[in-house]
């Protein structure tokens, strides 16, 4: 509350302050505190931070943005509120997201602050107890859904082409599952989308995976990875790691797709399943007998990473852990649920019942543990690591499109930041500390790509992109009059 407050009061010093400490204010700005604050949201509001679209601006979508004060914007972050973070859904309370990536993207990727847009799109909650609460800030009405609700989703598409052109960049931001998939492949051939919980949690995830190698040897090819969660980032993930095996492999995707398995809530995906699997999902239905839980399928796959992307909080049990410590020298533990409540383990968990072995990584940020007289630093894996950078990419190579190449780039952009040093050290991301130099270096990557794929339209192509990337960040210094 006090830094929205300061934020509201002072903008640049709250980046001033943001980026000057931000491994001690990430967590407050943002997972995990930021889940706490939309949970009670009604309550601690005080001034909308971003835009608000509901159901009954029906027909005049194109008038609401137009009364946003900044005319120009170059990258918007869009809720419905249906599935925040691991909280499920708290409807138009899940404003608080947009606004805090925002906030990164102004920290870590140095979008400058007023060209960036929060807003929520307000149809309905399904949740019983914002319905009944007296300060809920949003419609008091069930979600609408079908046809209703993407007649309005495509209003708003249309409406923010024709308020801002073709070069705003909308990232999609914790909309449930059966939303995400659809939405993404509905605008990305003609639109430029993003959805961070896709594609920019299966970046920083393929990032730490090819630096986790480095300590457990060979290619992602040579092992296998069992997903617990099939929903946006389980199979956001599993698709882009397919892709880099395919790619470093020169072999199919199909063939790629092999080296992976998912559980869902049914136990492990196969083949033989007699229902209707989604399309995202039936990809990785391999044949193998039906296998009810987590403990028995990692038995059964033994695979070297598991990673947790459920919600479900504590299903990473101790037997769990030691499984795959008994399997693996090294096992690769990855815990991404967010925030810290639905994390399918702690840290500390991971490297006690690994004996200090496990290679750990969290969505929600845990403090070093030390075990055994030796001190073991987490990694953060989540997709602050990537979508500031990234957007900074599109933005300054002025891409017209997001394509799969650009992520990849973007992964590798991160897994490139990653020195000898941090490997040495277990860690698998580079700190936190040094994010506005990753960020450069991601957003590089990315606009390089987009000039290769003759999709930027900012012209001619920078010589050195990294340096100037840097020299179009936003830095919060207060100007001089004379
Ligand atoms: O917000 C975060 O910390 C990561 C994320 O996208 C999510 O959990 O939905
Ligand atoms: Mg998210």
């Amino acid at each position: 509350m006090a830094l929205m407050d300061l934020q509201e009061r002072n903008e640049r010093l709250f980046y001033k302050l943001l980026i000057d400490n931000v491994e001690e204010l990430l967590p407050v700005v943002y997972t995990p505190t930021v889940g706490e604050a939309c949970q009670k949201y009604g309550s601690i509001f005080r001034r909308p931070q971003g835009l608000y679209i509901s159901l009954k601006e029906k027909g005049r979508i194109l008038e609401v943005l137009r009364n946003w004060p900044e005319k120009s914007i170059q990258v918007i972050v869009v809720t419905d509120g249906e599935r925040i973070l691991g909280l499920g859904d708290l409807g138009c309370q899940g404003m608080g997201i947009p606004v805090g990536k925002l906030a990164l993207y102004t920290a870590l990727g140095g979008v400058r602050p007023s060209a960036c847009l929060p807003i929520t799109i307000d149809v309905g909650t399904t949740n019983e107890d914002l319905l009944k609460d007296e300060f809920y800030i949003g419609l008091k009405q069930r979600r609408a859904t079908g046809q209703e609700y993407y007649e309005l989703l495509d209003e708003f598409m249309t409406a923010v082409r024709q308020n801002y052109g073709q070069k705003v960049l909308v990232q999609f931001e914790d909309f449930a599952n059966h939303n995400a998939f659809t939405l993404l492949e509905k605008y990305r051939a003609n639109h430029l989308v993003f959805n961070d919980d896709i594609q920019g949690t299966a970046a920083v995830v393929l990032a730490g995976l090819i630096a986790a190698l480095k300590s457990v040897g060979g290619t992602l090819a040579d092992h296998k990875f069992l997903f617990f969660g099939a929903g946006e980032a389980g199979t956001g993930i599993a698709e882009l790691v397919a892709l880099e095996i395919s790619r470093q492999g020169k072999v199919s995707v199909e063939e790629a797709r092999q080296k992976i398995w998912l559980v869902d809530s049914k136990g492990l995906v196969v083949a033989s399943r007699n229902e209707i699997l989604q399309p995202f999902k039936k990809r990785y239905a391999h044949e193998h007998e039906p296998v009810k839980d987590l403990l028995d399928a990692v038995k059964a796959i033994r695979p070297t990473a598991l990673i947790g992307s459920a919600g479900v909080g504590r299903s990473f049990t101790k037997e769990v852990i030691e499984t795959m410590s008994s399997i693996n020298e090294r096992p690769i533990i990855l815990a991404l649920s967010n925030p810290t409540s639905q994390s399918e383990c702690t840290a500390e968990e991971a490297y006690t019942w690994s004996q200090g072995r496990a290679i750990f990584g969290s969505g929600s940020p845990f403090d070093p543990v030390k075990y055994n007289d030796k001190l073991f630093v987490p990694a953060q894996a989540n997709n602050a690591y990537i979508f500031p950078g990234f957007g900074l990419g599109v933005v300054i190579s002025g891409a017209v499109r997001v394509t799969d190449d650009m992520v990849l780039a973007a992964a590798e952009g991160l897994a490139d930041q990653v020195t000898p040093e941090h490997i040495d050290k277990g860690l698998i991301y580079p700190p936190f500390s040094i994010i506005r130099k990753i960020s450069a270096n991601i957003s590089a990557r990315v606009a390089a790509k987009a000039y290769d794929l003759g999709l930027a339209s900012q012209l001619p192509r920078p010589k050195d992109l990294v340096k100037y990337a840097e020299s179009c960040m936003y830095t919060p210094v207060y100007r001089s009059y004379r």
